[in-house]
């Protein structure tokens, strides 16, 4: 195996150094039918998302999903793209969350921010934290919820690049938070101000977590627990009934059955219930993306709208709030281990 022939610039202060890394999907680099082909492309060969054997899958991605898909999802990213940043918003929370954490730790920890799938790489993330001295980096992929099909793959790309240093950094990994005080307190005050904002009351707040299929759960994937321990405390936190704040599942990809109830038939059957104005909330992603802001706000308002819904109105995620940062933080310190918090300060 080759290994990474690189020496970092700055050489380790005794004592060593603490660097953050914070981790996410990754997002299309613009919207373009060849930009959304690299991407998907990457995304769904990765056998964690995709687990059927590649001899069967990849003449299927190559000759069928990658030549129809790229242009509908292009679309969809089209309708969302930032273009002051000229970026995907997910891009754009990433980076704003990574540099707002840099001002709160101080300039003696740096942070970078890399994507699983796409650009920034992790290996270009990790090369940026060496490069300043680190030979400690605390990974943080921003998913709330643990799935192998999110959090383990963030994780087995780090041990990827790790396996070509060499002279490689210690980690630490941060554990998912699906129901961490400070996610809960964020996501809670997020609902308050919006439902504050609006001259309506929502009969329901509908929490739409991105789906998985059924199988990985049948083999052990615990995310639909962890989104339960999300919402259990969501709605003691709101004093919200069941009811009044169901949970279902969107992002259904594929032919194969995934976890339910699904969203788009859920929120479709609620007007002939005499329910015409909801709300959604999407607390399994901590940033607004195609997922939230043009499935749900575009495609599903459009559907409830069409099955006689009056009003649908989307709480936004945490992206780069303060309470995003705050939540960040929280989860950084905690996860600091107490021999490298004596360096970075970084004691929570
Ligand atoms: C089999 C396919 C997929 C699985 C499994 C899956 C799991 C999964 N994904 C997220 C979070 C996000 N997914 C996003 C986009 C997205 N997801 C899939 C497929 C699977 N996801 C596709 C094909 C796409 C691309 C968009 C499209 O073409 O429809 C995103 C948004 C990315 C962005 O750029 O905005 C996020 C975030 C989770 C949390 C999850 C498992 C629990
Ligand atoms: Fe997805
Ligand atoms: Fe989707």
């Amino acid at each position: 195996m080759a290994f990474i022939d690189k020496t970092p610039a700055t050489s380790v202060p005794p004592g060593g150094k603490t660097g953050v890394l914070i981790a996410n999907l990754g997002t299309p680099d613009g919207t373009d039918y060849f930009s959304v082909r690299r991407y998907l492309g990457e995304f769904l060969s990765d056998r964690r998302v995709i687990e059927a054997p590649p001899a069967i899958w990849q003449p299927i991605l190559q000759g069928v999903v990658l030549t129809t898909r790229p242009s509908k999802s292009g679309e969809a990213y089209a309708r969302i793209w930032d273009r002051v940043e000229d970026a995907s918003p997910l891009r754009v929370y990433t980076r704003a969350q990574a540099e707002k954490l840099a001002a709160r730790l101080g300039s003696s920890v740096p942070v970078a921010w890399g994507m699983r799938y796409g650009k920034p790489s992790i290996r270009q993330a990790v090369e940026e934290l060496m490069d300043q001295g680190c030979d400690r980096i605390i990974y943080l992929s921003l998913y709330p919820q643990y799935s192998a099909t999110t959090t383990a793959t963030a994780n087995d790309q780090l041990f990827r690049t790790l396996m070509k240093l060499r002279r490689q950094p210690a980690v630490m990994t941060v554990p998912a938070f699906p129901d961490h005080p400070a996610y809960i307190a964020g996501l809670e005050k997020s609902v308050r101000d919006h439902l504050a904002s609006l001259s309506w009351k929502p009969q329901r707040i509908v929490a739409s977590f991105h789906g998985l299929p059924k199988i990985c759960v049948d083999k052990g994937d615990y995310y639909p627990d962890d989104c339960e321990r999300t919402i259990v405390a969501l709605r003691k936190a709101l004093e919200l009934t069941d009811a009044q704040m169901p949970i279902t599942y969107q992002s259904r990809f594929g032919p194969m059955e995934w976890i339910q109830p699904y969203t788009a038939p859920f929120v479709k059957a609620l007007p002939e219930q005499g329910i015409t104005r909801i709300a959604v909330i999407m607390p399994g992603f901590i940033s607004d993306c195609i997922e939230t802001l043009d499935e749900i706000g575009h495609e599903l308002r459009d559907e409830f709208i069409e099955a006689g819904g009056e009003e649908l109105t989307l709480v936004p995620c945490l992206n780069d709030t303060p309470m995003a940062v705050d939540l960040i933080e929280a989860l950084v310190r905690e996860a600091c281990p107490p021999s490298w918090a004596k360096e970075s300060g970084l004691a929570s």
